[in-house]
């Protein structure tokens, strides 16, 4: 599975997902909604810096050389607000985003994994074999989009929800708590708030709520 995420080739490839073989989550509210990157109760620390969901950490990635537009990004209570802050800037991403993205979203989810270790370990195990699919209404490159009215099908390069299988799969495999520690990314300029990101380990994050706003 590694190998047709490791690359955009595969880019375009639809799959399509019945409905009743699969985990589908759509809203955070569902019982797998938990692996929203939208969903809140799963912090993130980086570089001793609180970020309250995955979402805005993966928005956060795309600007490293445009610290006020990170802090931006991170200081909101809303991930969608969070993603909303992205949009104006979108021109101005990493250069190499489209390439990397998929990247930065497996150690997105490897961050989100490692610091919310039981909860979030215990929802990916909870959707055992099945595939995992976001759906959405439009964006059918992150999650699959439904096929006709009758919602039995969706289609879509689910690369999201891949990314969960694999990391799923891993942590099947984890008898040695492995996934607690994640390195950075190495790519060129993977920054914070103008500092290299640092390798991250359970813990750290908490899970009190505390709004990121506070921290600035
Ligand atoms: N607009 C929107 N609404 C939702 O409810 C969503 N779950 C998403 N999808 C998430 O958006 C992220 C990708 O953002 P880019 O389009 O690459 O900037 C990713 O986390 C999707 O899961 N979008």
């Amino acid at each position: 599975m590694t190998s047709r995420l490791s690359t955009d080739k595969d880019e375009g490839l639809l799959r399509t997902y019945v409905r009743s073989e699969i985990v589908v989550f759509y809203k955070t509210k569902d019982e797998f909604g938990g692996l929203s990157n939208m969903a809140s109760g799963y912090p993130l620390r980086i570089n001793r810096v609180r970020i309250l969901t995955a979402e805005a950490l993966y928005q956060a990635c795309r600007f490293p050389h445009m610290p006020d537009v990170q802090r931006e990004i991170i200081g909101q209570y809303s991930p969608m607000t969070a993603k909303m802050k992205s949009k104006p800037h979108r021109k101005d991403s990493r250069p190499d985003w489209d390439d990397v993205r998929y990247k930065v979203m497996r150690w997105c989810l490897r961050v989100k994994l490692a610091q919310n270790y039981e909860e979030f370990g215990r929802l990916l195990l909870a959707t055992r074999d099945r595939p995992i699919v976001e759906q959405s209404r439009k964006d059918d490159y992150w999650g699959a989009k439904l096929a006709d009215e009758t919602g039995a099908t969706l289609i879509g390069q689910n690369v999201l929800g891949r990314l969960l299988m694999e990391l799923r799969e891993k942590l099947k495999d984890d008898t040695e708590g492995a996934l607690k520690t994640v390195l950075p990314l190495s790519l060129p300029d993977f920054l914070l708030l103008g500092r290299p990101i640092e390798t991250v380990r359970a813990g750290g994050a908490g899970n009190d709520r505390m709004p990121q706003p506070a921290l600035f």
